[in-house]
This record gives C-alpha cells, structure tokens and sequence, in this order.
C-alpha cells in the first residue's frame, strides 16, 4: 500500500485576525493538489480556529495544536472533546516545544495521544531529539523512547501520524540533510515492524519538521520513508503552497 502524502502547516503563536484572513485567502487561491493525492491540515492557534475552519476550504483539514485529557477543572485548558465537538479532525500532541516548555513527559504525551484517539480525533504525534542527544548519537533511541510510550498505551494505529522533528532543526534553519530525515524515518519504521507489528510499519506516515522550506522539501519529500512534512515557519507563508506541491502528482 502507498502513503498518502501528509503535508501540515503548524501556525504554532502566530497571527492577528487580519492575517489569518490573509493566509485562508493564499491557501483559498492556491494551487494545491487534489486531496485524493494528499493530506493538507493547519494547525491555527485554538482562537482563531472557528475563523479558519468558517474561511477555509474543505479540502483543507484542521488541527489543534495541543489538548488535555479530560475536561473539568483544568484552567486554561482545551480538552479533546471539545474538539470533537466543534468537528476539529486532528490534534498535534508532543510538539517539542511543549515537551521542553511545559515539561510534557514522554508519558503525558501518550495518555494524551490515548485519550485523544479514544474521542475519535487523529492524532499528530511529534518525537525527536535534542542536539546534545543527536552528537551522543541518541537518537534513534530517543525516538524509539517517545515513541513506545505510546505503543504500550494504543492498540490501533490507523488515526496516528508520526512526526519526525530534531529539535535542532526546529526554527533555526538548520534543516536535516535528506540522508539524515531518511536514516531516523528508516530506524523508526524498523522499530514499529519489530515491536508493533509489519503492517504499522508498512502503514503508518512519518513526516518530517524543522525548517522545511520550499527550498528543501522536493529532496527531501522524496526519501523513501518520508512520507510528507509539518512546517512551521514556511507554512504561515505563500511558500506553503510550494511545499504542498513538493511531490509531483501529475504522471
Ligand atoms: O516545529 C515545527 C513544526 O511543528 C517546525 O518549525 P519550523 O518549520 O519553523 O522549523
């Protein structure tokens, strides 16, 4: 079976009403690819969710960028099954950026990705390593880490998307190299076919994030065990809608 290609554009604490206005409008009038070829999904902050999804097209898919577990006495909190009620398909959990900001364990991002996917809601999974830990060479089993803290908590994989994203490489510019995107994406789907089971590994999508740019994405979208990007930067721009073009579709 072929992986359909999943391209996302996380807006992380980005934006103004009148420039979420002016992003659906480029993302509105884009030549984007057909979405039986591709998986397109932003990622707004949660306030400016209900403009984007009233703004945006339909073959656009919306995300969250982060939930709680259950609701209740959580301030400040967005619980998964408010999502569900507003008709939000996915949610990014385990962002760097909330694993090294808010401290979110490895063990905390896997109850959330179960309770998540257990509301119904796909599920964009980050992992990656630190700089430290890619030169102790690490990483491999940072990720395999994160990863089966997950795997111990979920029976089903079909509503998870994996997202590969070395943290030095995250809004620095410092961008994997195709080789090194492939190596980490390889080992990865090696470790799903041997402690989950073949058909997950042969199944599941890892994407790649950090510093994805129109620039980069054609070399490394076409790595074998890349399976599309999650852009931060890039996607709050018209370049967006080069990404989302980095593989060619029309044979
Ligand atoms: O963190 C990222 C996407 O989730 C990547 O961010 P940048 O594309 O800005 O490096």
């Amino acid at each position: 079976m072929t992986r359909k290609f999943f391209v996302g554009g996380n807006w992380k604490c980005n934006g103004t009403v009148e420039e979420v206005k002016k992003i659906c409008c480029m993302l509105n009038t884009g030549e984007v690819p057909c979405p039986n070829h591709i998986d397109t999904i932003v990622a707004p902050p949660f306030v400016f969710i209900p403009l984007v999804k009233s703004l945006l097209r339909s073959d656009f898919q919306i995300a969250a960028q982060n939930c709680w577990v259950k609701g209740g006495a959580f301030t400040g909190e967005i619980s998964a099954e408010m999502l569900v009620n507003i008709h939000i398909p996915w949610v990014i959990l385990g962002h760097s950026e909330r694993r090294t900001l808010c401290g979110e364990s490895n063990e905390f991002v896997a109850d959330k990705t179960e309770y998540a996917l257990s509301q119904g809601l796909k599920v964009c999974l980050c992992v990656g390593e630190s700089l430290k830990e890619r030169e102790n060479h690490e990483t491999s089993n940072v990720v395999a880490k994160q990863t089966k803290a997950v795997a111990d908590k979920i029976g089903c994989w079909a509503n998870i998307v994996i997202a590969y994203e070395p943290i030095w490489a995250i809004g620095t510019g410092k961008v994997a190299t195709p080789e090194q995107a492939q190596e980490v994406h390889y080992n990865l789907r090696k470790w799903l076919d041997q402690n989950v089971s073949p058909q997950v590994a042969q199944n599941t999508r890892i994407i790649y994030g950090g510093s994805v740019t129109a620039a980069n994405c054609k070399e490394i979208g076409s790595q074998p065990d890349v399976d599309g990007f999650l852009v931060g930067g890039a996607s709050l721009k018209e370049e967006f809608i080069t990404i989302l073009n980095a593989r060619n579709y029309h044979h």
